[in-house]
């Protein structure tokens, strides 16, 4: 996975204007989305995400900046070249968008036909495709006959249907179940590394990104605030917007009620340590303490792992001389991100 990226975006800005007024949805957005990759985008509602999408699959012209489809400036291209730009730009929707009066066979047949594809062609993709979202037996069925899973992964299948290389899902879960989101976030799993699709994932739900993307960029505002790979930027997040995504993965530090409920029981000093893969933190924690004769207590903590790797925090009562307790925290500043909590 080397070379250039798939989705570029230079410094792009678009700019709604109307009624009078300005909207700057998207804001001097530098953004590289390599191929092969599950990409995250989070962001609250109006951060300009959806905004974002459409630029990717020229829906929208940019105000200004520049958007690459593989190295391609799509602000250089006429209407024919962007129609086929956009047929290799598959699209999934948070209400589905499929034609209530076709079949679940007509509504992945659709694009085919649109497409040009041979009646005998259509017929063995469309089977192709049923069987690998695992809806073969409903292919004679109608939208409304479908749970909501179902007709997602129809969705899934017609977005699949004439081999995009990228896949952009929009809030494609969130009018799911948590059991039916987790089934069609496995299934994009697949077809990102069975068929080798770049997705990007457009959501506002953290148990979205922490499922399935590898690389994400937090958007508020119209801004990449944070990006990188999600471990990276969820596991340290620096920014309040994705301190607050991060926070609904784990409560890993004390705060407010609990944290007073902590100080009532306990009367050492207290600290709380970040916890990182790798960062080895319980066999310095064990040195160090035995060194300094200071005893501990664990009071507060959580530990979670996002792409296979843990993080989260521990908050310790160190119990013993006051000089004891200062030389042992200033020992583990120095390989330890480690904070004491003001009494
Ligand atoms: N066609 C448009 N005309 C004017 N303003 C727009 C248009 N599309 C989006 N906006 C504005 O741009 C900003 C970003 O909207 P966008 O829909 O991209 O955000 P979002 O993150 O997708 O939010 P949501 O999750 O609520 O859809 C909002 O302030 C919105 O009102």
């Amino acid at each position: 996975m080397t070379g250039a990226p798939l989705i570029e975006f230079q410094h792009v800005t678009k700019t709604f204007t109307g009624g009078g007024r300005a909207v700057t949805a998207v804001d001097d957005v530098d953004l590289r989305i390599e191929a092969g990759r599950i990409f995250g985008i989070i962001g609250y509602s109006g951060a300009g995400k959806s905004t974002l999408v459409r630029l990717i699959n020229a829906l929208e012209p940019v105000t200004s900046g520049r958007v690459l489809i593989d190295g391609v400036d799509l602000g250089t291209l006429k209407e024919r070249q962007l129609r086929q730009v956009r047929a290799g730009i598959g699209m999934v929707f948070q209400q589905f968008n499929l034609l209530a009066s076709r079949t679940v066979f007509g509504n992945v047949a659709y694009p085919l036909k649109i497409a040009g594809w041979k009646r005998e062609q259509r017929r063995s993709r469309v089977a192709e495709l049923l069987g690998f979202v695992g809806i073969a037996d409903k292919a004679w069925n109608y939208p409304d006959q479908l749970s909501g899973g179902q007709k997602q992964r129809v969705g899934i299948a017609r977005a699949l249907a004439t081999n995009p290389k990228i896949l952009l899902a929009d809030e494609a879960t969130s009018a799911l179940d948590p059991d039916t989101t987790g089934e069609v976030l496995r299934l994009l799993k697949r077809v990102n590394t069975e068929l080798g699709v770049t997705i990007v994932v457009i959501t506002h739900e953290m148990d979205v990104v922490r499922e399935i993307a590898d690389h994400v960029a937090v958007l508020d505002g119209g801004k990449v605030v944070e990006h990188g790979s999600t471990y990276d930027v969820f596991s340290a997040p620096k920014t309040g917007t994705a301190q607050r995504f991060a926070g609904t993965l784990l409560r890993d530090t004390p705060q407010g009620d609990d944290l007073d409920r902590i100080r009532a029981r306990h009367g050492g000093r207290l600290v709380s340590a970040r916890v990182r893969d790798g960062g080895g933190l319980g066999a310095v924690l064990s040195d160090a303490l035995g060194r300094h004769g200071v005893r501990f207590e664990i009071v507060y903590g959580g530990i979670t792992a996002l792409s296979g790797r843990s993080f989260g925090g521990l908050t310790l009562e160190l119990i013993g001389e006051p000089s004891a307790v200062d030389a042992l925290i200033a020992e583990l500043r120095d390989t330890t991100e480690i904070e004491e909590i003001p009494a």
